[in-house]
Parts: C-alpha cells; sequence; structure tokens
C-alpha cells in the first residue's frame, strides 16, 4: 500500500448509506475536505473547513476498520484532490464494494472502473446547473453497470428540468437515476406524485440519515 500520497480528510465514519441504490447498507464513509462549487442547498458546508492530512494507506486502514459491507469516498467534492484517484483504487484493491459520491462538474473518466460512481447531476436551484460536465454521459452511456445518476430537487421547476435533461442526454431505460428532494425543500409526498403521474422510470430516495437522526448532525 503507498503510504505517501496525502489527502485532507474533513472525517471517517461508520453509518448507515442514506442515498444511492445502496441505501440501507452499513457503509463507511471517507469524506474528503474541499469543495468550493457552492450549491445553495449544500447540507455539507462544514467540508470547506480545513481537514486533517491523511496517507492513503492512514484512510485506507481507518476506512476497512469498519468491516463494512461497502465503502464511500465523498466530500467535499473528492474529485478535486488529485490523490483521490490512487485512494480509490487502493480501496478497490482491499474491498469488493467502492463508492465514489461527486458533484457531476468534473469527468470521472480516471476514475478505477471497479469503482461504482454516484454522479450528481445539479439542477437549476443548486445555481451551478451550467457547469455539469456533459463527457460523463457517453462514458456512463458506454458501461452503465458501473454509474448511477442522481439528481436532486427543490420545486417543480427543478424537476421539469430534471425531466428533460435526462431525456435530453437518453439516460431513462438506460442508466439508473434517482430523483431525491432537498431536505426540508420540497415535500416528499409531491416529488413521488410527479414521478408516479409522469410515469417516470426513476428510483425516489430520501436521505435515510436525516430520518434516522438529527439531521444536521455531522458524522452520520
Ligand atoms: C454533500 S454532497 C458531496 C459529494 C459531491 N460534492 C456531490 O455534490 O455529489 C453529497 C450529496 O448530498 C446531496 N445534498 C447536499 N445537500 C443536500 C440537501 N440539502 N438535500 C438533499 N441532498 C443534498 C448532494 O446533492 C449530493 O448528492
Ligand atoms: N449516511 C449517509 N449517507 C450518505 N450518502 C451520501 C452521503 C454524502 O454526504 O455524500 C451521505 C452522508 O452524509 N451520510
Ligand atoms: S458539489 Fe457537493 S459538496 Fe460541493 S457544494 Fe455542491 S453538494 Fe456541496
Ligand atoms: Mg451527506
Amino acid at each position: 500500500m503507498s503510504t505517501e500520497t496525502t489527502l485532507c480528510v474533513s472525517e471517517i465514519f461508520h453509518s448507515i448509506q442514506g442515498e444511492s441504490s445502496f441505501a440501507g447498507w452499513p457503509c463507511a464513509f471517507v469524506r474528503l475536505a474541499g469543495c468550493g462549487h457552492g450549491c445553495r442547498y449544500c447540507d455539507t458546508a462544514y467540508a470547506e473547513e480545513a481537514g486533517t492530512a491523511m496517507t492513503v494507506e492512514q484512510i485506507v486502514r481507518r476506512a476497512l476498520a469498519f468491516e463494512a459491507p461497502c465503502v464511500e469516498v465523498t466530500g467535499g467534492e473528492p474529485l478535486l484532490q488529485p490523490g483521490a484517484f490512487e485512494l480509490l483504487s487502493t480501496l478497490c484493491d482491499h474491498h469488493p464494494a467502492v463508492l465514489l459520491e461527486t458533484g457531476g462538474f468534473l469527468p470521472v473518466e480516471r476514475v478505477d472502473p471497479r469503482v461504482h460512481a454516484i454522479i450528481d447531476i445539479k439542477a437549476p436551484s443548486s445555481g451551478v446547473a451550467a457547469e455539469n460536465c456533459a463527457t460523463n454521459f457517453a462514458l456512463a452511456l458506454d458501461t452503465p453497470e458501473r454509474f448511477e445518476f442522481k439528481i436532486v430537487v427543490a420545486s417543480r421547476e427543478d424537476y421539469e428540468w430534471a425531466k428533460s435533461y435526462i431525456a435530453g442526454h437518453d439516460l431513462p431505460g438506460k442508466c439508473s437515476i434517482i430523483f431525491g428532494p432537498v431536505f426540508g425543500h420540497l415535500e416528499p409526498r409531491l416529488l413521488a406524485e410527479w414521478i408516479l403521474r409522469d410515469r417516470l422510470p426513476v428510483r425516489m430516495q430520501l436521505q435515510l440519515h436525516k430520518y434516522i437522526w438529527n439531521p444536521d448532525a455531522r458524522g452520520v
């Protein structure tokens, strides 16, 4: 295991995976520090605070010690740190289910193909929808089993945008797509009813951990 590459870590914790198609599984989380993308609703602004420098080996040991059925690298924006690619590959050398949560504004082509990448597509209410990285769609359509897309929706306008956006990129029926409400901003029942009424082939998620623990708690 390489010991030289260092990353800036916000927190490493053990929780119930609250999002994605892995929701419900116990999961070890590695939250890398720093993002700067500035999504208006971001629930993890604390990841902008200075993190702790750790080597890949230290991070992997801490994450594996939880003996969880999946390990997720998130942030902040994990792909902003050059060492994230080595971290993901090293985790894959030691664990069969490594997940990446990324904000969708950076290319994922250098991510180890053993990683299951959850790519956020930012809707207009995030304020950064213009920065979604278009090259990720071709890669995902080529190897859909490695990817899933997520869109967090704050309003009816976001929902309509999301519906057109996934159709425009030919994703429905080809890639796994998840829609979820911005916590505390959109009533989950409304999103459920819109999806059902439109016969939309997407999965709906609620952030499980915010119902299990205090929604403002860190480290869950
Ligand atoms: C905090 S981000 C970190 C990883 C990466 N930067 C990204 O945006 O995917 C993890 C996930 O939390 C979601 N998220 C952030 N704030 C949220 C909120 N208030 N309600 C619902 N989901 C939220 C993001 O959309 C993203 O899917
Ligand atoms: N329990 C739990 N599940 C999560 N899935 C993705 C998360 C994230 O912040 O990226 C997250 C998180 O912060 N907590
Ligand atoms: S990209 Fe992710 S971490 Fe960065 S501001 Fe947006 S939701 Fe928060
Ligand atoms: Mg979170």
